[in-house]
């Protein structure tokens, strides 16, 4: 076994910073921050991890995330990431976090900025990775409550690269958010979106046409509409696809029908991501193994999508040509 997906440098532009919590952080943060959970060991928080919708997930999601109070707790969250990304060959992060799921719990937007640039800084002087930090939106609240959030976010626009949406996605389509998200454009903020995990096509449509983002998240319903397909892949419009978050959350029955060499061949610009890596069973090159297990993926299919992922990424064009050369470069 060659391991050509841990080998080869790639971006990861699709992973939750709170999803990247193992069990064993869980427990200790809860013990450091004296936080009662209603688990008692790495067993029983594993045997919660038994999803059939994104919302199962979401309720676990939202309280494995309780356990984060402190900037020292967001910088080991963030440090941990980087550094199992790093191992994976991972070169460039684009880091999502939900500062909604924090701020109800008295934990400041500065604390969470705090904890978060001194973990990506200290990861780009001692492992050479770099990343930007992408805000998402809790969907299922309010547009004034993202409008708030926003707010928070204006004095940090020099560390956050972009917004996006996250969170339960049937019931609350892009659309609920189309001034927050003109807003966010107006003050210099790329855009990103979660749609086609689980909402239909028409919600990929509205990302595109109501909010414009620049890259869609998951997006895998979209191939059930062939005119979509063709409007995804004529504007280059990168989807983060995440596998073992696909299966894990029945968006796929089986790995061996997950869709990304449909998508290769259809012309998408798909990439591979771990979205929540310590729920979902594995970091980025686990999805990748998963699916050269399941699929067969070949290595020039690898490659592409490797190469997808520098493309996608929100690094100007000589970072990402200089990302590109070294690339072709690896064996
Ligand atoms: O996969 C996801 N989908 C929607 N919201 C999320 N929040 C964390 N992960 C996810
Ligand atoms: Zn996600």
């Amino acid at each position: 076994m060659t391991d050509l997906a841990a080998r080869l440098p790639k971006a990861e532009l699709h992973i939750h910073i709170e999803g990247s919590l193992e069990p064993e952080m869980m427990l200790r943060l809860a013990q450091r921050n004296g936080i009662a959970l209603k688990f008692a060991s790495v067993d029983e928080i594993r045997a919660a991890y038994a999803f059939t919708k994104l919302d199962d997930f979401l309720a676990v999601y939202y309280q494995g995330m309780s356990v984060l109070r402190t900037a020292e707790d967001f910088e080991d969250l963030a440090w941990a990431y980087l550094a199992s990304a790093a191992a994976d060959g991972v070169v460039h992060a684009e880091i999502f976090f939900d500062p909604q799921g924090h701020l109800p719990r008295g934990v400041s937007f500065d604390t969470v900025m705090q904890g978060l640039t001194a973990a990506t800084a200290r990861a780009e002087r001692e492992l050479g990775i770099t990343s930007h930090l992408i805000m998402c939106f809790l969907r299922h609240l309010d547009e004034a409550d993202a409008e708030r959030t926003l707010d928070l976010a204006l004095p940090y626009r020099d560390r956050v690269i972009g917004v996006g949406l996250d969170s339960s996605e049937l019931g609350h389509p892009p659309a609920k958010f189309r001034n927050v998200f003109r807003r966010a454009r107006d003050a210099g903020f790329r855009l990103v979106c979660h749609a086609g995990e689980e909402g239909p096509p028409d919600y990929v449509w509205e990302a595109l046409d109501v909010l414009g983002v620049d890259r869609i998240d998951h997006g895998n319903r979209a191939l059930e509409d062939a005119s979509l397909v063709r409007r995804l892949a004529a504007d280059g419009m990168a989807l983060t696809v995440c596998p073992l978050s696909n299966l894990r959350l029945c968006v796929v029955d089986d790995m061996k029908v997950h869709p990304i060499r449909r998508m290769l061949e259809a012309g998408l610009v798909a990439t591979v991501n771990s979205d929540d890596p310590s729920y979902f069973g594995g970091y980025v090159a686990d999805n990748f193994r998963a699916l050269e297990a399941a699929i067969g993926l070949a290595e020039g299919e690898t490659r592409a999508l490797v190469r997808n992922s520098f493309r996608a990424a929100f690094l100007p064009a000589e970072t990402k040509a200089r990302h590109l050369a070294a690339l072709d470069a690896a064996g």
